[in-house]
């Protein structure tokens, strides 16, 4: 399979992060193309990754084998809409959250051979990880493609169900946000026990780091590595009573299900007029 060139519309945090982390793979700076209504993003990409970067998405569109539409789920229609008709074997990936294959080919033409997929920022560091959906325009050989590239950048699992990228959001395209907000609730509470606040990051981050590498490298699960730490009568134990007593799981789920949900309301409200519900429908 010859490389393909990939070309973003949007250059934007997740279009760094997927560029920044293909360059570090080898990827050729030649087979990567970038576009953005913003001339000074489009220049600031080009800058940092010597990459060709313009503000001209129907010529990127018309440049590049596999299109990558990574512009905020409330632009995405117009931006569809206002491309030109597709080369013929074009693969068209959407990393937008909520908007779905069906919205993307009433925009596209039905024809459209579409990826959903849901990475995230830690792609940047090739330590990203990805969700993938396939509409059935999709041949083996695009399947291939899109897997090079996400796999370019961490790693990529495929879903059965579309329905399911709404989870894939809210579990690790969301996900980091929430690692960095544990981080930053650490740091603070180091620092309120008396530690210098450079110390309480770097504890944090390198515990973080630690803790992550232990777990997927671990033929245990991750609640046998909580007990091996959580010494009887010990310290860790305390802090885990208390977590549990403020109910941290329920917590977190109850988040996850917003985020998840939200992914679910994006899609009724920026989506085709087809996915309305009867209920939303005059
Ligand atoms: N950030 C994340 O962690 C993740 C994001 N995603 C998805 O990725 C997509 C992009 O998110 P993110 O990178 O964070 O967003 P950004 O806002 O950082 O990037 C989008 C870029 O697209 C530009 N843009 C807006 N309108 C147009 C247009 N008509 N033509 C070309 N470019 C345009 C924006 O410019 P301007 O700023 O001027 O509007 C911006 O530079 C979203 O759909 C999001 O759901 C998926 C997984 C993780
Ligand atoms: O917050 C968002 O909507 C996007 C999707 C996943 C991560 N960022």
């Amino acid at each position: 399979m010859s490389a393909p060139v990939i070309g973003f519309i949007g250059a934007g945090n997740m279009a760094t992060s997927l560029i920044g982390g293909m360059l570090q793979q080898n990827v050729k700076p030649a087979r990567l193309l970038a576009s953005d209504h913003n001339p000074e993003q489009a220049a600031k990409l080009a800058r940092q990754f010597g990459i060709q970067a313009h503000t001209d998405n129907a010529r990127l569109a018309e440049d590049c084998d596999v299109l990558l539409l990574a512009v905020k789920p409330q632009v995405m229609q117009q931006v569809c809409r206002a491309l030109p008709a597709r080369k013929p074997g074009q693969l068209i990936i959407s990393i937008a959250a909520g908007i779905d294959c069906r919205s993307l080919a009433d925009w596209l033409g039905t024809d459209a051979a579409i990826v959903r997929c849901m990475p995230n920022t830690p792609s940047l560091r090739r330590q990203g990880v990805s969700g993938l959906f396939a509409n059935a325009n999709v041949s083996a050989t695009q399947k291939q493609q899109a897997e090079q590239i996400l796999n370019a950048v961490g790693i990529s699992l495929w879903l059965e169900e579309e329905q399911l990228i709404d989870a894939v959001t809210a579990v690790s395209g969301s996900g980091p946000a929430y690692f960095f907000y544990l981080i930053e609730a650490m740091t603070a509470a180091g620092e309120q026990l008396g530690l210098p606040r450079d110390t309480a990051e770097r504890l944090t981050l390198f515990t973080a780091l630690g803790a992550a590498d232990m777990a997927v490298h671990s033929d245990v699960d991750a609640s046998e590595l909580r007990r091996r730490v959580s010494s009887p009568g010990g310290t860790t134990e305390q802090a885990i009573k208390s977590f549990a007593n403020d109910d941290f799981p329920a917590i977190i789920a109850r988040g996850m299900q917003a985020a998840s949900r939200r992914a679910a309301e994006l899609a009724v409200e920026l989506g085709s007029s087809d996915n309305a519900t009867s209920e939303d429908t005059p």
